[in-house]
C-alpha cells in the first residue's frame, strides 16, 4: 500500500522553501556586466544632478528683462558675446543688451536667467546681433541644478535588479563597477526512461524531453545560471549516483519527473538515500501537487523535485524554483506581481485545491481581463504558449463563472515582495 501524502497549503510551501535560501555571495562587476543582475549596495547620488544649471536648448542666453517691452512691431535686438557648446564654461557673463549662443546641454552662463530657442530668434549681422519679438519670462527654458536628483539622496537599495534604466544612473555616479549578488548555478536533470532528446525521432512509447527547455530558460529568467545534466533513466542507482555526482557543482537543484508515488518514481527514494529534509511533498495546487522540495542540511543546497507533467512542472517552477533563485540572488521583488482581473469565461470545473489556470491576461478599459488558455490539465503544454499569468482560482468551490473577480499572478511582472494568493 503505498503511503498517502498529507498536502500542505501553498502558502505554508512557499513559506518553507523561503526559509531555506542560502544568500549567494557579492562580487564586483563592470557595468556593463552587471545587466540583470542584483545590486548587493545601496545607491546614493554624489553629486547634484544636473551638476549646474544648464540650457535644454539650442538657443541664446539672455536676461529675460530686456525682452520686457518686445513685441513683433517693436523687437529687442541684442549683441551676441560669444558661442559655447555643450561641455564649454562661458568665458564672459551676459550684461543687458547682451546675449550668448549657447547648445542644449551647456552650462547657463553667468548674467543669464532665460534661454530663448533658436527658432524664435531672428539673426542679423552674420550672427552678430539677435532680435527677439516677445517677451521672455524671466527663468524660462533653464534645466535646474539638482533638478532631477539632489546630492545625498538614496536612489536605489540593495537588492534591487539591474535594468537599462538603472545601469543609466550607475553610469550618471560612476559606478564603473558595481556589487552585485553572484549568481547562483542551478543544476538540471530530467527523469524518465521514456524521455528522448530534441533531436531525436519519435519510437513507439516514447516523447521528447521538454521540461528540461523550458526550465533552462526559466532559470534564465530567474536570474539564475542554468547547468543542464541531461537525462536520467528510470533507475534507482544510476540516479542516486547522477544527482549525487552533479551536487558539488550546482548551487541548487532542479530535477523533473519522478516525485510521483509510482514504482518508478525514484526522486523520494534518492532525498533519502542522499539524506536530504523533506520540506514537503504534496501541495494543495492543481497542477504541481506532486512538487517536492528538500534540503541538504550538511551544504544548505535544496533539491527542487518538479513534477514530469510539462504545466505541473512550469507551475511548480513559478511558485517555488522561481523565488528561491531569485531570493538566493538577493532580489527582494522575488515574488510574482499579482492583479485583480474579470474571468472571461465560466470555468465550470470543480475544484478541491487551489488551480493556478495558465491564461492570457489584457488591460482594457481600465481593467485586467483573464482568459484561461487551452487545456487546463497538467499533461499539456500547448497551454503554455499564450500563457502570461496564472490566474489562481482558490479551491473548495463548484467552479466559476464568466464576470466572478479573480487574482492572475502575472509571468512577466516586476516582481512583488510579498506572496501573494
Ligand atoms: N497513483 C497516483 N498517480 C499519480 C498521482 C498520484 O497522486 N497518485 N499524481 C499524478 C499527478 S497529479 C502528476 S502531476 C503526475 C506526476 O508524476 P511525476 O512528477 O512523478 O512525473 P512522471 O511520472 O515521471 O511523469 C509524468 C508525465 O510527464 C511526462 N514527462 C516526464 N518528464 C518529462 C519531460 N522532461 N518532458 C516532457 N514530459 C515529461 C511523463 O512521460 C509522464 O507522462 O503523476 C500522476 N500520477
Ligand atoms: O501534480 Mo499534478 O500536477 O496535480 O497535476
Amino acid at each position: 500500500m503505498v503511503e498517502r501524502r498529507k498536502p500542505i497549503s501553498v502558502q505554508e510551501a512557499v513559506s518553507k522553501v523561503m526559509n531555506h535560501v542560502h544568500l549567494m555571495p557579492e562580487e564586483i562587476v563592470s557595468i556593463d556586466d552587471s545587466d540583470d543582475g542584483v545590486l548587493a549596495e545601496d545607491i546614493y547620488a554624489d553629486h547634484d544632478v544636473p551638476p549646474f544649471n544648464r540650457s535644454p536648448y539650442d538657443g541664446f542666453a539672455i536676461i529675460a528683462e530686456d525682452t520686457s517691452h518686445a513685441s513683433r512691431e517693436n523687437p529687442v535686438t541684442l549683441e551676441v558675446i560669444e558661442e559655447i557648446g555643450a561641455g564649454d564654461v562661458a568665458q564672459n557673463s551676459v550684461g543687458h543688451g547682451q546675449a550668448i549662443r549657447i547648445m542644449t546641454g551647456a552650462a547657463l552662463p553667468k548674467g543669464a536667467n532665460a534661454i530663448v530657442m533658436l527658432e524664435i530668434v531672428h539673426e542679423k549681422n552674420d550672427g552678430k546681433k539677435i532680435e527677439i519679438k516677445r517677451h521672455i519670462k524671466k527663468f524660462d527654458n533653464i534645466s535646474w541644478q539638482g533638478e532631477d536628483t539632489e546630492k545625498g539622496a538614496l536612489l536605489l537599495e540593495k537588492g534591487h535588479h539591474v535594468t537599462p534604466g538603472v545601469k543609466a544612473v550607475l553610469a550618471t555616479f560612476g559606478y564603473a563597477k558595481v556589487k552585485v549578488y553572484k549568481q547562483p548555478v542551478i543544476g538540471i536533470i530530467a527523469t524518465g526512461s521514456e524521455l528522448l532528446n530534441v533531436s531525436e525521432p519519435l519510437v513507439p512509447g516514447k516523447i521528447r524531453n521538454s521540461n528540461a527547455h523550458m526550465i533552462i530558460s526559466q532559470v534564465k529568467q530567474a536570474g539564475g545560471m542554468p547547468k543542464y545534466f541531461g537525462q536520467l533513466k528510470d533507475d534507482l542507482e544510476q540516479s542516486f549516483q547522477g544527482v549525487k555526482k552533479v551536487l558539488s557543482e550546482v548551487d541548487a537543484l532542479i530535477t523533473t519527473g519522478g516525485v510521483s508515488v509510482g514504482d518508478f518514481d525514484y526522486l523520494p527514494d534518492i532525498y533519502q538515500k542522499l539524506g536530504a529534509e523533506v520540506l514537503f511533498n504534496k501541495v494543495g495546487m492543481r497542477p504541481g501537487s506532486v512538487t517536492t522540495v528538500a534540503y541538504l542540511p550538511d551544504s544548505g543546497k535544496i533539491l527542487f523535485g518538479l513534477s514530469g507533467n510539462p504545466s505541473s512542472c512550469f507551475v511548480g517552477f513559478e511558485l517555488f524554483a522561481g523565488p528561491y533563485i531569485k531570493a538566493s540572488q538577493g532580489l527582494n521583488n522575488k515574488f510574482l506581481d499579482n492583479v485583480e482581473a474579470t474571468l472571461t469565461h465560466d470555468f465550470p470545473k470543480p475544484n478541491p485545491f487551489n488551480r493556478f489556470v495558465r491564461s492570457r491576461v489584457t488591460f482594457e478599459n481600465g481593467y485586467w481581463h483573464s482568459q484561461p488558455v487551452g487545456l487546463d490539465k497538467s499533461n499539456i503544454v500547448t497551454s503554455l504558449i499564450g500563457a502570461n499569468a496564472l490566474m489562481v482560482l482558490p479551491g473548495g468551490t463548484r467552479g466559476y463563472q464568466k464576470g466572478d473577480k479573480v487574482k492572475a499572478l502575472l509571468l512577466n511582472g516586476e516582481g512583488s515582495e510579498q506572496f501573494c494568493l
